[in-house]
């Protein structure tokens, strides 16, 4: 996927911007000082992906203070396919999605996809496992429209159990049949995250090595809410076993009236030359391997996708040393997949082939 044209339109203070196909490169920069708008021009290219930006869910925060709509428009390959999106939102309005000029809903499969690098990101390694299930989810709903279903049914099924716990009398034949429901997602779910993280986990090592030119043994393991042995992990153990566990803790569940196991408690665990990475990896450690998990996030895309999504990454280049910084340059500079990132200071790093853009409130200059 590769943006060949972007033009914003009273989108945060952005009165008018147009970066044109002549001046868009493979790798592309947007510099200049803080609070001119830089993030603001990757968030204009982050929610064309239809989802909500990452900055605020109310899309009436996006549009200029002065305006009462904001416009983007891109035109982009997607694939062999020449495509041109158009995102429009009016104050308190419903926003529209429009394709080759014909209106769609936000979930189209040839809408842009995205991987988003944003300094929080640090924390997903040592921050909560919601976080950890949230990139793996948010990846595989990028991947797959099905399994986007998947986690909205597994989610209504979960919520009628948790209310049918929080009723006095439990009646068991209706939970017995709520748990073959729940079991019958969430082994489906639990088998598309392993198989992903698997795929994961042989790309960000070779990342990982070149960006820091040391061979680090990484491993991503997926933690399970219930036991099972690794060897015995398919479709049909997962959900036997977490229909065993769920008829064990019943008593329990019921004392506590919620659902104590399932893809919703599951985790991920890093681990950096085997000692788990959020216990014993130094911060720069674990940023490092952020930065080179996203990257796998894209090949990985890829690999299953058969195109690159956009690679969008805020204010990674600060939180580097100086011979990372240029490694991740180097390695943005000659990868197949276009980036956009932003970067205050560009002064002490190769840029040599990248388009670089010096934006100042709110405009190219
Ligand atoms: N709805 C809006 N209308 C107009 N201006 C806005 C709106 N929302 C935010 N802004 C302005 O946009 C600017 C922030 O832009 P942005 O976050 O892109 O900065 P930046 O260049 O990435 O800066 P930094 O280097 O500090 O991260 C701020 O000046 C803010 O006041």
């Amino acid at each position: 996927m590769k943006v060949k044209e972007l033009a914003v339109k009273n989108f945060r203070n952005i009165k008018e911007i147009l970066l044109p196909e002549e001046r868009l490169g493979n790798l592309n920069i947007f510099t200049g000082n803080n609070g001119q708008g830089k993030t603001n021009l990757l968030e204009a290219l982050y929610i064309l992906s239809g989802n909500s930006s990452f900055r605020s869910p109310n899309y009436d925060h996006l549009v200029n203070y002065e305006k009462e709509y904001f416009n983007i428009n891109a035109k982009y390959t997607a694939g062999e396919k020449d495509l041109e999106i158009g995102l429009t939102y009016t104050r308190s309005k419903s926003k529209e999605i429009f394709l080759n000029r014909k209106k769609i809903r936000s979930k189209h499969p040839y809408i842009p996809k995205v991987v988003l690098f944003i300094p929080d990101d640090l924390y997903l390694i040592k921050g909560s496992p919601g976080r950890r299930r949230n990139f793996i989810d948010f990846m595989l709903k990028q991947i797959s429209a099905e399994y986007a279903y998947l986690i909205e049914e597994y989610g209504k099924i979960l919520k009628k159990r948790n209310l049918m716990l929080k009723k006095e009398a439990i009646r068991d034949k209706t939970l017995n049949i709520l748990d073959g429901m729940l079991t019958e997602k969430a082994a489906l779910i639990i088998m598309q995250r392993i198989n992903l993280i698997n795929m994961l986990e042989k790309e960000v090592r070779d990342i990982y090595s070149f960006l820091n030119k040391e061979e680090a043994d990484i491993k991503i393991k997926y933690a399970l809410s219930f036991p099972i042995p690794d060897e015995k992990v398919n479709i049909s153990t997962l959900k036997a076993r977490m229909a065993e566990e769920l008829i064990k803790i019943r008593n329990q569940e019921g004392m506590r009236k919620t659902t104590l196991l399932g893809p919703h408690l599951d985790d991920i665990n890093f681990y950096y030359n085997n000692k788990l990475a959020r216990f014993f990896s130094s911060q720069g450690q674990q940023r490092n391997l952020v930065v080179a998990l996203k990257i796998a996030e894209a090949q990985t895309f890829c690999r299953i996708r058969g195109f690159y999504p956009l690679f969008l990454l805020d204010e990674v280049l600060s939180e580097l040393d100086y011979e990372r910084r240029n490694l991740l340059l180097k390695y943005l500079g000659e990868a197949e997949f276009q980036t956009f990132m932003t970067a205050v200071n560009i002064d002490d790093i190769d840029v040599k082939g990248a388009a670089v853009f010096n934006v100042k409130d709110g405009s190219i200059v």
